[in-house]
């Protein structure tokens, strides 16, 4: 199964390759207005799920959430280490 690190690293490489067909490099080229939004939605729907929907849908919706910080982190060459320090 992936973990944090392992996405991280992924989408790194994404960035790097540019891939065809990548929805990492097509968020990366909308800049970072574009992704912030899609964090502040992906964070109201982790709420939203929270409150009314299932554990499962929580978890699915936590994971987007995470997927999208990483995407912001990467757009702004910020390291998990540089993260990491301030944990
Ligand atoms: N973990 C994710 C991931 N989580 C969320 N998302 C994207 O984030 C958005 C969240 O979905 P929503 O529920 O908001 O659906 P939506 O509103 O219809 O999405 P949009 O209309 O905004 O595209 C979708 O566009 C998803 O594709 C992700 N996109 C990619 N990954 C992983 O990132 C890696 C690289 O992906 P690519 O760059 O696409 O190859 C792969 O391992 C993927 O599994």
């Amino acid at each position: 199964m992936k973990n944090f690190e392992d996405l991280f690293a992924e989408l790194s490489q994404k960035a790097a390759d540019r891939p065809e067909g990548s929805g990492t490099v097509a968020e990366l080229d909308a800049g970072i207005h574009a992704i912030g939004k899609k964090i502040i939605e992906e964070a109201g729907e982790v709420w939203i799920a929270a409150e009314y929907e299932s554990d499962d849908q929580v978890a699915l919706e936590a994971s987007q959430l995470l997927y999208h910080l990483q995407v912001m982190l990467i757009a702004r060459g910020i390291s998990l280490d540089d993260v990491y320090r301030y944990l």
